[in-house]
């Protein structure tokens, strides 16, 4: 068996303990499962590549140790699941159908998020464990064995991670020395990869170079294997122009708003937040891209975050969040950043205050917050600070007054220099007019034209009823231009301001 072979062969020690521990974590669980309760859960990224060798390899051992090895391993026979997502690279798509046509692995596609999926899976079959490429490094390693049960709320079944004491250069030690092909991606500098959101190649590995192309090592070269998850950046300003570029050229903030409860999808509940919200988001100049609803699931919550907050300048989002089991918004934004919840001490201290005679247990589930992203904007009136991670605001509110106060509250500490622009003011004005909308339709093309950097929204009330034209931009005195461009265009009086 080559694989075999080849670590034999090393004069990598460590190497050497790293691969015998982790086939021994392999064999154990061939033993202790048969063939048809396994799967491998496999994304094409490098640790799961190098999972996939490993147990090509404890396979054949196994197979070995029960004497029935003819010698050769032309297929794979674990089970193996591929999560593929609309935002996954083309490459990765490409590397993970590859590996599985070469290795004659029978890949099982899924297109649903991991719970749902998961929850599929074993409904169909009779799965009770799966190998995963999870190492300690990463954000959900935290607190894992190699043999871990899943987690509360997820589809029961023992997780097995044979490579969870691997470090970034171990990873790449094993994957040169039985010289395995790999995903393509990681010789253009990229080092540990998300979805196409979220991951850049890692500016560590930068070449300096006098073309204007950048160009990275690859990313063996990493030497500080902890800095491998650099390159799990929002693609900030690049991602949001190629999709937003409406808006840089209107300079109006983009905005998405998100709600959190099976309760409103189920129609139990009606979200006024979500309205209250988006008018208010409107009456200060942004512009409410998208609102969307979720059930209470941390995938769910991740992935919406992960997209919205690539497209958006900020993203709102409310319901879950508090210390039922339903509260998952926090999760999911720690997830879509890909940090853990861990302990935040300033936080803890206003609940502590708030809450503190019906605090139960010695650990304040609520006062969990993502991990280095968070910053708390304190105002005097609220009684506990807004949180606020990189650009997503997770409300705390129940109904619309409290929303009202808090949302009042982010444009005071705009307007006091916050850290941030939260709810920056932005002039507009509305015009009504009776005029049709085949004689407004020109013209009103042509002064987007001219005014590029003000935002032109049109509504009518009714099928017949006036044209109501929005104007939003930077400043008044802007705005005022573009409406007596506009009036120029017509005779004298046919566009009335509106309040
Ligand atoms: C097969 C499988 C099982 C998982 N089981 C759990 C679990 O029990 N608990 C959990 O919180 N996440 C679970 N996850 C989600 C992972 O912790 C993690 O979010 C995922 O691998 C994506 O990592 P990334 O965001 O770094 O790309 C599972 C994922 C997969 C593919
Ligand atoms: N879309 C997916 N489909 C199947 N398994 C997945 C998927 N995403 C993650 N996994 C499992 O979770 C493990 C950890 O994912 P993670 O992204 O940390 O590692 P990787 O993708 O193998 O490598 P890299 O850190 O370079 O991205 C994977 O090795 C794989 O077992
Ligand atoms: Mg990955």
């Amino acid at each position: 068996m080559e694989i075999d072979k080849a670590i034999g062969e090393s004069d990598d020690k460590r190497l050497k303990t790293k691969y015998n521990n982790a086939i021994f974590v392999i064999k154990r669980a061939l033993s202790l499962y048969s063939m048809e309760e396994v799967a491998f859960s496999f994304n094409g990224g490098k640790d799961s590549t190098v999972l996939l060798h490993l147990l090509r390899a404890g396979y054949f051992l196994h197979k070995k140790e029960l004497s029935c090895s003819n010698g050769g391993l032309s297929s794979f026979p674990v089970r193996t699941i591929y999560f593929e997502s609309p935002s996954a690279f083309t490459e990765i798509n490409a590397f993970t159908y590859d590996a599985a046509q070469t290795y004659g692995i029978q890949l099982d596609i899924i297109r649903q998020d991991f719970k749902s999926g998961l929850e599929a899976l074993l409904k169909a079959n009779p799965i009770r464990a799966i190998f995963l490429g999870v190492r300690i490094g990463d954000p959900t390693a935290v607190g894992q064995e190699q043999f871990s049960p899943s987690s509360p709320g997820w589809p029961p079944f023992m997780r097995v991670n044979p490579i969870l004491d691997w470090s970034y250069r171990d990873v790449w030690a094993f994957l040169l020395t039985c010289k395995v092909k790999y995903c393509s991606l990681y010789d253009q500098g990229y080092t540990s990869i998300g979805s196409i959101h979220d991951t850049v190649p890692n500016a560590l590995l930068s070449v300096n170079d006098t073309s204007s192309k950048e160009k990275f090592k690859p990313a063996y070269l990493l030497s500080d294997g902890r800095l491998e998850r650099a390159g799990r950046v929002k693609k900030n300003a690049s991602t949001k122009n190629d999709v937003g570029s409406d808006s840089q050229k209107h300079e109006v903030l983009l905005a998405s708003v998100i709600a959190v409860g099976d309760e409103i999808l189920s129609g139990t509940v009606e979200d006024q937040l979500g309205l209250s919200l988006c008018k208010k988001l409107t009456s200060v100049g942004w512009s409410v891209q998208q609102t969307s609803v979720l059930r209470n699931d941390i995938d769910s919550v991740s992935e919406e975050v992960d997209r919205q907050r690539s497209i958006c300048d900020m993203v709102f989002i409310y319901g879950g969040v508090g210390p039922l089991h339903s509260d998952v918004t926090l999760a999911g934004v720690a997830k879509a950043f890909g940090v853990r919840l861990a302990p935040d001490e300033e936080f803890e201290e206003y609940l502590r205050h708030l809450i503190s005679e019906h605090c139960t247990g010695d650990r304040n589930e609520m006062a969990q917050l993502p991990e280095g992203i968070t910053e708390l904007l304190h105002h005097e009136k609220l009684s506990v600070p807004l949180i606020k991670c990189r650009n997503v605001i997770v409300l705390a509110d129940t109904n619309t007054e409290e929303l009202e106060k808090e949302t009042e509250c982010m444009t005071e500490l705009t307007k006091l220099g916050g850290s941030t622009s939260l709810l920056e003011l932005y002039a507009s004005r509305r015009l009504m007019t009776s005029l049709t909308d085949v004689e407004v339709a020109e013209p009103l093309s042509k002064l987007g034209l001219e005014f590029p950097d003000i935002y032109l929204g049109c509504y009518r009330k009714s099928r017949q009823g006036p044209i109501i034209i929005c104007l939003k931009g930077k400043d008044n005195a802007r705005i005022d231009s573009a409406v007596q461009a506009l009036r120029k265009k017509f005779k004298e009086g046919v566009f009335v301001d509106m309040k």
